[in-house]
């Protein structure tokens, strides 16, 4: 099983002094907090800590899904601080993929038609290209089942090819195997460490230092703040952990 090739190193990023509040008063929640972090494109990045330590957010900023309240943010070359959420779909759509922890198929549409559904809807890619982007997954074989018809595992692996139809330069994937048990969780990782070895970057967020053993860098959170960045230079394979 392999994520589809591409040529090319893409999707570095970069924050500088990013805040994010939900809330005013004594209701605020600071869930970003001076924010700094570079990432070189092509590089595999697991966001690491606590429940409500921000990793979500830092995804959703990145992503262009929320805005942050000050700082700076540049994505595969595009600054998209001080844009309003609802003016970066297009960045979105030219730049980005999302996997999330419960797939979020559309329960009407087969495997191939929530993968083609992408292209339709965002312009980019080609529908031809669905067979190979469920070959890539490793689910030819399933092309015409509906979600309920498929085990999590492939959902999520359904999610990973739906995500990558438009050839994104940065794959973010909040808990893809959250839902998943070890087996199935690993098909997933497989995918998202075999995407950045074909020279996309993508960022994973997760409760669970085994999984974050297979990232190029590991990014921990706690409180709204990055507490460390580091690098591994041997990362696992994602075949090989347990967890
Ligand atoms: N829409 C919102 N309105 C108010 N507060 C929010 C909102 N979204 C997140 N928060 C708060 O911001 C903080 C960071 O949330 P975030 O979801 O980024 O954390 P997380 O590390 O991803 O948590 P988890 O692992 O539980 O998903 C938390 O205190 C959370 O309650």
């Amino acid at each position: 099983m392999s994520a589809p090739t591409t040529t090319g190193v893409r999707g570095g990023f970069r924050l500088e002094g990013v805040h994010k509040v939900y809330g005013t008063g004594e209701a605020a929640v600071h869930a970003l907090r001076d924010i700094n972090l570079e990432i070189p494109p092509g590089e595999l990045v697991a966001v690491l800590g606590a429940s409500g330590s921000g990793k979500t957010t830092l995804l959703n900023v990145i992503g262009g899904i929320e805005s942050a309240d000050s700082g700076s943010i540049e994505v595969a070359g595009v600054r998209i601080s001080h844009r309003r959420p609802s003016s970066l779909g297009r960045f979105r759509r030219d730049h980005v993929g999302f996997v999330f922890q419960f797939f979020n198929l559309i329960p009407s549409l087969t495997a191939a038609e929530n993968v083609a559904v992408m292209i339709e809807l965002t312009g980019r890619g080609d529908r031809r290209d669905v067979p190979r982007l469920l070959d890539a997954v490793g689910l030819s074989d399933r092309a015409g089942h509906f979600p309920a018809q498929l085990s999590g595992g492939q959902q999520q692996r359904v999610s990973i090819a739906r995500a990558l139809a438009t050839d994104p330069d940065l794959l973010l994937a909040d808990e893809p195997t959250g839902a998943l048990d070890v087996a199935t969780g690993r098909t997933v990782l497989e995918l998202l460490q075999d995407t950045s070895r074909a020279g996309r970057g993508v960022v994973m967020v997760t409760h669970n230092e085994v999984v974050s053993t297979i990232a190029d860098r590991v990014v921990r959170t706690s409180d709204g703040r990055i507490t460390s960045v580091t690098r591994n230079d041997s990362p696992a394979d994602a075949a090989a952990i347990r967890w």
